[in-house]
């Protein structure tokens, strides 16, 4: 028995790690833009007494002619939020370290590439800035983006430190830039001698909570970090702020600026919320379609709890004309990716999809989202965060969105009920037999 819930509980580790580091990925292959934000960057100075340089344009950075050729041809005219502060601070002499926290999008991968590729001395052809993520996929996600910003710096060069990538023994290598994954980093430094710590000048630790998440990831970090010397300029790079992040970046940056990015906060306020009472799945797809007839929808999204009532309901959708793309929880992360662009360009209407897969992505246009199914914990409790999350995505930006739930049963009414209670806001109820009343909530 205990070595059963021993193992459960590692799966349930697995899965979650798993999570965190393919949502991350899903993020950046989605990703063409940054990510709107009004909030202000919070900034606490190592010495508080030396003026704050903050930038509005990327001419001010007087970056190599070069970087700045490949800054503009990745269609940059200014820096980002996070950016107009960061880079100042990452490209000062003496260099200066640096934690910095923001949510995905917000522009830091595109910063501490920069930053690397302006402090590399072509000339010499020893690695001199090294980059560790979570996961190969990531490492290859980064990597792509100095190759774009590099790429009229020929002279500088690139290698993948991950596993599958195996040198010679005795290989020195020449290039000025390393990025792959702690163990095999850690490896290439120690074991195989490929790299000289010693030589690197700046250190960047990206993603660092999707990195702790990782069994064995913070050791071997920490164990490089050790390696590295005293003048070498830290950055680190994390999406998320929580307690373990911060007592992990501490120990990797020593004297460290800080930036922070606030969250944009979700918010229901300009969201209009109705429920409609069903009996049954099929009832819930009739009251769907009579939605659909009466009112022009855009793009919806549509939540269902499992995989199976999503691939049913994406199928009767179909049936029934509508284009309609399935995010399914069996989809690798680039088919997913893949889906979810699709219905971004709008080649498809409907989005339905698990929560599962559609946690922590952002598909800014959506006008509707249906809650086919309510969100619930795995106690059975009403899911108040994800709830927010999926609803609060609809009125982003002064836009106003429509949110409707679809209850089956007491238990899904109580669901509702208490969703109502935490929010303090009431959901209407609709009666979607009645043509005339859904009209109006359109209005
Ligand atoms: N100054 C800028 N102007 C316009 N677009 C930018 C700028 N900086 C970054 N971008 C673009 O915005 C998107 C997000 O940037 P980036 O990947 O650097 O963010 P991030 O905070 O590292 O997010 P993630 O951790 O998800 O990768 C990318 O498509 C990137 O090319």
């Amino acid at each position: 028995m205990a070595s059963d819930s021993w193992a459960q509980a590692l799966t349930r580790l697995c899965v979650c790690v798993y999570d965190k580091a393919a949502q991350s990925l899903l993020n950046k292959l989605i990703r063409s833009n940054l990510v709107n934000t009004t909030n202000q960057v919070e900034v606490l100075q190592r010495d508080p007494t030396s003026p704050l340089y903050s930038v509005k344009s990327f001419e001010e950075l007087r970056l190599k002619p070069q970087l700045l050729q490949g800054v503009y041809a990745m269609g940059f005219n200014r820096p980002s939020k996070i950016q107009e502060t960061a880079l100042p601070m990452m490209l000062a002499e003496p260099p200066q370290n640096l934690i910095a926290q923001s949510q995905s999008g917000t522009g830091k991968t595109a910063a501490f590439v920069l930053a690397m590729l302006s402090h590399v001395d072509p000339e010499n052809k020893w690695p001199q800035c090294m980059c560790v993520s979570p996961t190969y996929e990531l490492a290859l996600q980064t990597g792509k983006v100095i190759e774009q910003m590099g790429k009229f710096y020929p002279e500088v060069q690139l290698v993948y430190a991950i596993r599958g990538n195996k040198l010679e023994r005795g290989t020195k290598l020449q290039e000025q830039i390393v990025i792959g994954t702690p163990g095999t980093v850690l490896d290439w430094c120690q074991k195989l001698k490929f790299i000289d710590p010693r030589k690197i000048k700046v250190f960047v630790l990206d993603e660092a909570d999707v990195m702790i998440a990782t069994q064995g990831h913070q050791d071997q970090s920490i164990r490089i970090q050790r390696m590295l010397p005293k003048t070498c300029q830290m950055l680190l790079f994390s999406a998320t702020f929580e307690d373990t992040v911060w007592n992990f970046a501490k120990r990797i940056v020593p004297d460290p600026n800080i930036i922070k990015l606030k969250r944009e906060e979700e918010t229901l306020d300009t969201i209009k919320q109705y429920y409609v009472i069903c009996n049954s799945k099929e009832e819930k797809f009739q009251a769907l379609c009579n939605i659909y007839g009466a009112i022009t929808i855009a793009q919806a999204m549509i939540f269902c709890h499992t995989r199976k009532t999503a691939g049913w309901l994406a199928g009767e959708l179909s049936r029934e004309g509508h284009q309609v793309a399935l995010l399914s929880g069996e989809m690798q992360v680039e088919q997913r990716a893949a889906v979810i662009e699709r219905f971004r360009d709008g080649k498809e209407k409907v989005l339905v999809t698990t929560n599962v897969c559609a946690r922590g992505i952002d598909v800014e246009q959506v006008s509707v989202v249906i809650n086919f199914d309510l969100p619930v914990d795995k106690d059975g409790n009403p899911d108040n965060e994800t709830y927010l999350h999926r609803i609060g995505r609809t009125g982003r930006f002064g836009k106003r969105g429509l949110a409707i739930n679809m209850v089956d049963s007491r238990f899904s009414m109580n669901i509702l009920d208490r969703i109502q209670e935490h929010f303090n806001k009431k959901i209407e109820k609709l009666d979607t037999d009645d043509l005339d009343e859904i009209e109006k909530i359109a209005n």
